[in-house]
């Protein structure tokens, strides 16, 4: 069986290979990732994989992704300059927040089969020389919320209830089963 990974993400193709799989090929999906008006962030976060997962015309079974950072309702910006990455950990700190990370997987005769990991990350409550030092690290860029798990902010984070790999951007739990279900062979 041929699995494609709908995926620009470096991570994505090192948390696959943690489950023993190498998609055969990698076909990042170019979408309009543009939130609609009152969008909730799960319903986001579905939409995306499952757009992604569409857009990517390919032999075989494609694996798409999507992980959103959400304070209450709201959708927090992948941080692509400092003051969004601010912004965000400004909001970020001394707070819960959830990480939505969605997986949706096209089938060749083209259903969709799609999973979602619900994650709640509480940062402490970062001082300035925190922020600071935080952003001149540079690991927040293209990360969504401003902040990668995997790197520095993780010794900013008292806890995490759900899945690390989630945060990260592929559930891995939720990956296993999905790719189990679809006949993939995984130990
Ligand atoms: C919160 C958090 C996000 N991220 C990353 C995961 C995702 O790559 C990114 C969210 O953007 P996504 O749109 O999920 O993914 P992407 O644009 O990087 O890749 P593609 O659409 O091609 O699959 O933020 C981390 O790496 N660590 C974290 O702790």
């Amino acid at each position: 069986m041929q699995l494609i990974l709908a995926s620009a993400s470096p991570r994505r193709r090192e948390l696959i290979a943690r489950l023993g799989l190498e998609p055969s090929g990698i076909a990042p999906a170019d979408i309009d990732e543009t939130p609609q008006k009152g969008e909730l962030p799960r319903d986001y976060a579905q939409r995306m994989a499952r757009e992604k997962a569409l857009a990517v015309n390919a032999e075989g079974h494609v694996l798409a992704g999507d992980t959103v950072v959400a304070a209450g309702r709201r959708i927090l910006p992948k941080a692509e300059d400092e003051a969004t990455a601010r912004q965000c950990l400004d909001i970020l700190s001394g707070r819960r927040h959830r990480v939505l990370s969605a997986i949706a997987l096209k089938a060749p005769d083209g259903t969709v089969r799609e999973r979602l990991s619900d994650t709640i990350v509480r940062f402490k409550r970062l001082s300035t020389e925190e922020i600071a030092s935080y952003l001149a690290s540079g690991e927040w860029e293209g990360k969504a919320g401003g902040y990668a798990i995997q790197g520095a902010a993780e010794g900013l984070i008292q806890r995490i209830d759900g899945s690390h790999s989630g945060v990260v951007g592929l559930p891995l739990y939720e990956t296993r089963a999905l790719l189990k279900a679809a006949g993939f062979k995984i130990g």
